[in-house]
């Protein structure tokens, strides 16, 4: 629909008509889908899965970067290339997007190591275990100095934590931390995209938010079309930019009026309000409430009711609600970048950030 979108400026409602009904995936051949595991399509990256069910149209992402789900360059552009190749699957017409509930990520690397050669192992989140024909340790700090017999061959295994309490923490903070102004306009330009994707999306998308989502994992949910949270009192959701120092962009903001209307947008932006789930949904920045172990399952019911629409009337009237959100940011992208990474660098808004994850830090310990 970005797409669609864009053109729409230039051929008017008409155009949104006709390029939608190229576009269109079912036209009027509705039918409600029933979530059979027939035909199911997996592409797994490191930090995303993607589950297209072939049968119903309706794809599951899910984020798996632990520890939190957190939107650093990497994830953001795997993120957007997922997004991209659903678009354009003609036979993907739905998306939920949510988290891994308990995650177990294995990755395996190999290394050749001297003997009395000390090799540091970053990349690890505990709890490790790390295994060689000679050596068997399990290290809870997640950074280990191993000291191994010449020329053997180290298979690391990583068992990563779980991410059964977030859905995303929201932008990666150290993605806005002690960076070259280069590297933050890059990292912001693809939190914009993913927006800029996510809004205005062809496909009906759900945001089942099985945990925690401040700041930019409220963003992601509030880009979605309905969003169905776990009744869980140790969730949380909300735009608290300000509570870290920092502004949310007009576009952040824009897609809150929009989702909860200007007053409420007003005193949970100006205080970085973070709600609990009974609250959010009295707000209305959730749809729904459901038991944790069924926030999947309502959403894929809830996906049935969506799709029973026909697409083109969906999709012309998201964009009638959505177009001139959209269309603010992409004529005033380059500048929003600019402002980002000037307001980022600056001074002072680095040592907030610095006492932001120090505090996030001591929390833990
Ligand atoms: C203009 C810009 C607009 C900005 C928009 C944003 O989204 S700004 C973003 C606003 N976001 C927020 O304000 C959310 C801040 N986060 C939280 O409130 C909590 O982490 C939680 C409730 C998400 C999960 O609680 P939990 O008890 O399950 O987990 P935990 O707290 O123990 O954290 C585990 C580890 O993850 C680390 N880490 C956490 N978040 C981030 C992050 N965003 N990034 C990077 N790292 C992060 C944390 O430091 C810790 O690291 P350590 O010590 O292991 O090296």
């Amino acid at each position: 629909m970005a797409n669609v979108l864009r053109n729409s400026a230039k051929f008017g409602f008409s155009g949104v008509l006709s390029q939608l009904s190229i576009h269109s995936r079912h036209g009027r051949e509705c039918v409600s889908p029933c979530f059979s595991l027939q035909q199911r399509n997996n592409s797994t990256s490191p930090k995303i899965k993607v589950d297209l069910d072939n049968s119903t149209g309706v794809a599951v992402l899910r984020m798996q970067s632990p520890p939190v789900n957190s939107l650093s360059l990497d994830f953001l552009t795997e993120f957007c290339i997922n997004l991209e190749k659903l678009e354009m699957d003609k036979s993907c017409r739905g998306l939920i997007i949510t988290s891994v509930s308990t995650h177990t990520h294995t990755h395996t690397d190999t290394d050749t190591v001297t003997q009395s050669h000390k090799t540091m192992i970053h990349t690890i989140t505990p709890p490790v275990c790390v295994v060689s024909q000679t050596l068997s340790k399990v290290s809870s700090t997640g950074l280990d100095i191993i000291t191994l017999p010449v020329c053997v061959c180290v298979c690391v295994c990583l068992v990563s934590q779980t991410l059964s309490k977030v859905f995303s923490a929201g932008l990666d903070i150290m993605e806005m931390y002690g960076k070259s102004p280069e590297r933050c306009g890059e990292f912001w330009k693809a939190v914009q995209e993913m927006w800029l994707k996510l809004y205005g999306s062809n496909m009906a998308t759900i945001a089942a938010i099985n945990g925690s989502s401040p700041a930019g994992g409220c963003l992601m949910s509030i880009g979605c079309d309905y969003r169905i949270m776990a009744d869980n009192p140790r969730y949380s959701i909300g735009l608290n930019e300000t509570q870290l120092g920092i502004v949310a962009p007009f576009w952040f903001k824009d897609t809150l009026v929009n989702t909860v209307g200007n007053r409420a947008a007003e005193l949970s932006l100006e205080l970085g309000l973070l709600y609990s789930a009974p609250d959010a949904l009295k707000i209305g920045l959730v749809d729904q409430l459901v038991p944790e172990d069924q926030v999947l399952s309502t959403a894929q019911d809830t996906m049935s009711k969506w799709l029973a629409v026909p697409d083109h009337a969906r999709q012309i009237t998201k964009s009638m609600m959505r177009k001139q959100t959209i269309d603010k940011l992409l004529s005033n992208r380059e500048a929003d970048i600019t402002n980002f990474v000037s307001f980022i660098t600056k001074d002072s808004i680095q040592r907030s950030l610095r006492m932001y994850l120090e505090m996030l830090k001591s929390r833990k310990a």
